[in-house]
């Protein structure tokens, strides 16, 4: 029987069957119409399309974030830092007139954020939904040809420039930090391009000491943070008794152990061994040397497509040195402007092929990283009506991620029909996957695979 209680339910909060002819028992996936953004392509340009947002899908501040529940760990499950949930975003740091509101700009192909050839042009921070380039969003799309599609968005926030002594406060220092605070990964513009015409406010371009200042205020900030929490926590402490007591020793313990990572080895809290109880911790704490940091080299367009600059392997090797691990992409706003500035994908792969063989834009590598270095993935949901991709952050169970869609998923999940893109394109189709038994149920265990196709059942 088909549960109406929670088709009724869906109908009266404004949703919809995004595919017709739902099956007895089955409550197929229904869109949230009044929170979707759908946005359609013409054909020809549709595989770039997802470069390509208009501006309106750029929104000034921050929307509600869409919070998931706690949950409790299996005895073999690892916590992850940051924050639980499915909506996180990135936010572009690094020092006053480096680029970063271009970067925004072109990546969020709108001109809301503040870019001009002065430092501090960007006070407010502005934020824009970033579509990410996704093969296997279009090709779902070619085979279901659905009324509507929404690929996976990546949010990305413009902050202002940090300055030498941020920490205390310089330069409007303590407001720009908060702003880092609220978001969940950085992507550090570092400048390596030369031009006598764009002020540099250290005076020259020296990529390392610039990594050098924007390291050290975030790291002296987010000690000035644990020192007052060691404070307070020895508050606690003493007026606790019991277990309890051993409890918030055990809290302290960690801010203490966070403490000594950022004075004495000079080293980002992300890159400490943490234990689960810990990073419940430092998660509780918020501190900014605990993101992850993709490091974005701005360079000259010259160099950018000769693939050379000197300062390429110094940035490396100081990543190395510092945060061993962390990405580096080098690209140039310089180049990304002129590109945009043609107005059509055709019209830039024919640019892209007079600049060289291998030479290609960096804005899509820099979404994707973003979106990976979030731990986010995707999982889609494929139907007549819509195909839509789906951002869960991996280690997600099948319940949860299907909480992303409607919270009565979540708490009246019965099971997922799932199957993988890949077998999926392989197959060809629906009945040929279920015919090679690779179409299966999957109960409240299952964890998320990136790329999983889903039909989720809900009871009653
Ligand atoms: N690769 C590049 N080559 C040449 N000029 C560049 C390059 N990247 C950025 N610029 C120029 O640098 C100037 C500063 O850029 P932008 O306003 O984006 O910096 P910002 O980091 O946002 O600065 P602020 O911190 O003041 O907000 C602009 O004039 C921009 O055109
Ligand atoms: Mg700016």
């Amino acid at each position: 029987m088909v549960n109406s209680s929670i088709r009724h339910r869906a109908v009266t909060l404004g949703l919809r069957p995004s595919a017709p002819g739902s099956r007895p028992g089955i409550c197929r996936i229904y869109s949230i119409t009044s929170q979707v953004r759908c946005i359609s392509f013409s054909d020809s340009s549709r595989s770039q399309a997802f470069l390509r947002p208009t501006a309106s899908l750029a929104v000034k501040k921050s929307t509600r974030p869409a919070k998931m529940p706690p949950k409790k760990l299996a005895a073999n499950e690892r916590a992850k830092l940051g924050r639980p949930s499915n909506n996180l975003k990135m936010g572009i740091v690094g020092l006053p007139n480096v680029g970063k509101s271009s970067l925004f700009n072109v990546i969020a192909k709108c001109d809301l954020g503040k870019s001009a050839n002065f430092p501090y042009a960007t006070i407010e921070p502005e934020e824009a939904r970033v579509p990410l380039p996704d093969e296997r969003f279009l090709w779902l799309v070619d085979q279901y040809k659905p009324k509507s599609q929404v690929p996976a968005f990546l949010t990305c926030i413009d902050i202002a420039g940090l300055t030498a002594g941020a920490s205390t406060g310089a330069g409007l220092g303590n407001a720009f930090l908060s702003n880092v605070r609220s978001v969940d990964g950085i992507f550090q513009v570092v400048r390596a391009f030369d031009d006598a015409e764009v002020i540099h406010v250290e005076g020259d371009v020296d990529p390392l000491r610039d990594m050098e200042i924007i390291s050290t205020e975030l790291r002296l900030k987010d000690i000035e943070w644990v020192e007052k929490g060691i404070e307070a926590q020895a508050r606690v402490v003493r007026g606790a008794t019991g277990l309890d007591k051993k409890r918030k020793e055990e809290d302290l313990a960690t801010m203490q152990k966070a403490l000594k990572l950022l004075q004495e080895d000079n080293t980002d809290v992300r890159k400490g061994d943490w234990g689960n109880k810990e990073i419940d911790l430092l998660n509780d704490l918020k501190l900014l040397t605990a993101k992850p940091v993709i490091y974005l080299v701005n360079l000259s367009e010259k160099d950018y497509v000769r693939k050379k600059n000197k300062w390429l392997p110094k940035i490396h090797q100081w990543i190395q040195d510092n945060n061993k691990g962390d990405q580096l992409i080098p690209f140039s706003v310089a180049l990304e402007e002129r590109l945009l500035a043609l107005g059509s994908p055709d019209a830039e792969a024919e640019e892209l092929k007079k600049l060289g063989p291998n030479v290609t834009g960096a804005l899509g590598k820099i979404t994707t990283a973003g979106y990976s270095g979030l731990d986010l993935i995707k999982y889609y949901t494929c139907g007549p009506d819509e195909v839509r991709a789906w951002t869960i952050r991996q280690g997600l169970k099948a319940p949860q991620a299907a909480g992303v869609i409607h919270s009565d998923f979540e708490q009246k999940f019965v099971c997922g029909e799932i199957m993988s893109f890949d077998d999926l394109k392989e197959h060809g189709n629906e009945g040929a996957v279920k015919a090679a038994g690779k179409y299966n149920q999957k109960g409240k265990t299952y964890e998320m695979v990136d790329g999983d196709i889903a039909y989720w059942k809900a009871g009653g």
